[in-house]
């Protein structure tokens, strides 16, 4: 799925939150996306989820503008930190809810929601609600419930922020084996310069509401201002 974003600025009162972002992805990248806290990160996302209106520019997908779409016509799932799971559902009828929606009978679903369990190692969790999970597992009930549906975009917004660092390191690498082998275009906010190097196939810097897209490693890397550089003598002098 190709996106694109031509030209987005948008303002709160005299506030300049976005200016003239333009960038376009295509199916299977994901743009990992740097930057300060309240550079228009989350903005932007919220832009292309259709949570945030009044903006000028406009999105595109596949060639179509969705700027006029409700959240729910755009294909789009927008992920973040906390899980959002149903509280009074289990997690099999969590991860299942949306072929429900959809009209699958019940066999399929059963199907779908158990292979889902096993790619996201969560077996033996299956009639927990989200109380009973840890905050590792509500997030893998949280991806699953969006890959199942097979969404052509996925906007993550700092979805590993609050977990332990294995735990975290598993779920990038789960996100990276899932998004590859359904083909998802994603935009991924985080604050981890390490998750985004794993995770982006493209990279992005949001500095004062402008962001700089950079195409592969190296050129992110060799970039002063992504703050690669500034890691690397960290490391380098540490090791002296
Ligand atoms: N609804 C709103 N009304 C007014 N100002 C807002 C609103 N939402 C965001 N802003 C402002 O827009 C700017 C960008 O916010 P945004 O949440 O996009 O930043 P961010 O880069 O995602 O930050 P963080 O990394 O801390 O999540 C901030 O200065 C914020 O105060």
């Amino acid at each position: 799925m190709m996106i694109e974003a031509r030209g987005i600025s948008k303002s709160y009162g005299n506030e300049k939150v976005l200016q003239d972002v333009s960038f376009s992805l295509s199916e299977n990248e994901t743009l990992s996306v740097l930057g300060r806290s309240g550079s228009g990160k989350t903005t932007l996302l919220k832009i292309f989820a259709g949570l945030t209106q009044e903006y000028t520019g406009t999105i595109q997908l596949n060639g179509q503008a969705i700027d006029n779409l409700k959240p729910s016509e755009r294909g789009m799932v927008y992920l973040y930190q906390e899980p959002l799971l149903f509280p009074h559902l289990t997690v099999s009828e969590n991860i299942g809810f949306g072929l429900r929606i959809q009209g699958y009978d019940d066999k399929t679903i059963r199907i779908k929601t158990g292979e889902m369990i096993e790619r996201l190692h969560i077996q033996g969790q299956e009639e927990k609600y989200p109380h009973q999970l840890s905050g590792g597992q509500k997030q893998r009930v949280a991806f699953g419930r969006a890959f199942i549906i097979h969404p052509r975009v996925l906007l993550l917004d700092e979805p590993f922020g609050s977990l332990d660092p294995e735990t975290r390191s598993e779920m990038q690498q789960l996100f990276v084996e899932i998004s590859k082998s359904e083909k998802i275009t994603t935009m991924f906010v985080t604050h981890d310069l390490k998750e985004a190097l794993i995770t982006g196939t493209r990279f992005g810097m949001m500095i004062n509401g402008s962001l700089n897209v950079y195409d592969n490693h190296d050129d992110f890397i060799n970039d002063a201002q992504t703050g690669v550089q500034d890691e690397l003598t960290f490391w380098k002098n540490l090791m002296r």
